[in-house]
């Protein structure tokens, strides 16, 4: 019998991964490193398309990997408009808002792009899973305190539902029939109730919440507005300090978790409190979070980079494990959750939802 491939592509802000899985086994992969001032000459997301498109066939090639080898692509799905989780069949309606950036820049709004552009080439499916607009809120959690601007949902769902699969497995119950609460530990950390394998509630990885390597996550917004009229700073500058340049690397410089760690244990006050401060932030958040689940929670899951550090592990442990039990699965295979989920809708397991159905196409 003919071997088939799912390919899967995941563009982060700098790399783009990808990997080749036959059925559920990864068979090869490759991250494509990107210089900074290869992709700084792209004045938007979208236009960094025929770069990295070209990046990913020449891999192809190397690997003597024919694309008519391929039943399906699938991409990391980007800011899109809101939308429940799932595996989407990539759409024309689709690569419209991703290429406009409808919801805002993100490197994985390339995803969709990507897959579309390789699938057509031979004409096959292509897919985004759970992308990072996933919307599974309740109402109530919408509401922001100020009429003119709603809480929105944007959230590491790939791998928050990827874990959440994982854990409801190896107790052998359906994710629908539990209650979780899970922290993405990343770059941009994202916490959130899971109430019957929905993603009810969450921080928003980027503004709100605990602070991260990178992100300055909720600050005080009066002084905030202050800031911002102060003439000291322009908008990019300030998007900046919220987004890349806030957290850890507002008070430390790095965003490495492991070269602040190495620094504490040097006897550095300074390191130690402000990684001391994420920490406290994030047990917080699992607290509130607990609350929204009035208390019923199977599991707290921590999950990606941060969630390597037993430093970080124990203190965290320390303030929640009143709650529930706490599971660690450090780092993310956010390729195995994107293959996953492709396999799911060809195995006919899941329908693949179509965004122009899911979606306000006004909103
Ligand atoms: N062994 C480790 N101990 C402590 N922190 C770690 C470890 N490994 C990775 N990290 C930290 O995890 C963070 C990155 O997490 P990751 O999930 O890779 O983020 P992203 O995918 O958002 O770039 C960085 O701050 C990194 O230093
Ligand atoms: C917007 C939520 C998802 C997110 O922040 O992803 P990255 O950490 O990969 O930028």
């Amino acid at each position: 019998m003919e071997r088939k491939f799912v390919l899967a592509i995941n563009p982060g802000s700098t790399s783009t991964k990808v990997s080749l899985f036959e059925d559920e086994k990864e068979i090869k992969s490759f991250k494509i490193q990107h210089k900074k001032e290869d992709l700084e000459k792209y004045k938007k997301v979208a236009d960094q398309y025929e770069y990295r498109l070209c990046l990913i066939l020449d891999w192809l090639e190397k690997e003597s990997i024919q694309t008519n080898c391929l039943k399906a692509i699938v991409g990391r799905g980007g800011l899109l408009r809101s939308m429940p989780g799932g595996t989407y069949l990539v759409t024309d309606k689709m690569i419209e808002d991703l290429r406009i950036g409808v919801k805002g820049e993100h490197a994985a709004n390339l995803g969709g792009m990507l897959a579309k552009g390789i699938g057509d080439r031979e004409g096959i499916d292509s897919y985004i899973v759970d992308p990072v607009a996933v919307d599974e809120f309740n109402e109530v959690a919408r509401v922001s305190g100020l009429k003119e601007i709603p809480r929105r949902s944007q959230v590491h769902a790939l791998n928050i539902k990827a874990v959440s699969y994982r854990r409801a497995k190896e107790i052998s119950k359906n994710l629908e029939d539990i209650n979780l609460i899970v922290a993405h530990l990343g770059g941009g950390i994202s916490v959130a109730p899971m109430e019957s394998g929905k993603i009810i509630d969450v921080n928003n990885a980027s503004e709100m919440g605990p602070f991260s390597p990178e992100r300055s996550g909720g600050l005080p917004v009066g002084d905030i507005v202050k800031m911002c009229f102060s003439s000291k700073y322009t908008h990019e500058e300030m998007k900046e300090m919220i987004k890349g340049k806030g957290g850890l690397n507002s008070y430390l410089g790095t965003i490495d978790a492991r070269e602040v760690e190495e620094r504490i244990s040097k006897g550095d006050k300074e390191a130690k409190l402000v990684y001391d401060a994420m920490i406290y932030q994030i047990g917080k958040e699992i607290g509130a979070c607990a609350t929204v689940l009035k208390g019923k929670v199977d599991n707290i899951i921590l999950t990606g980079g941060l969630a390597y550090s037993h430093y970080l592990i124990d203190k965290i442990k320390e303030m929640v494990s009143f709650i529930s039990e706490v599971i660690v699965y450090p780092g993310e295979d956010e390729m195995d959750a994107l293959n996953k989920g492709t396999l799911r809708v060809l195995k006919g397991l899941e329908k693949p939802k179509i965004y122009e159905d899911e979606v306000n196409l006004n909103g």
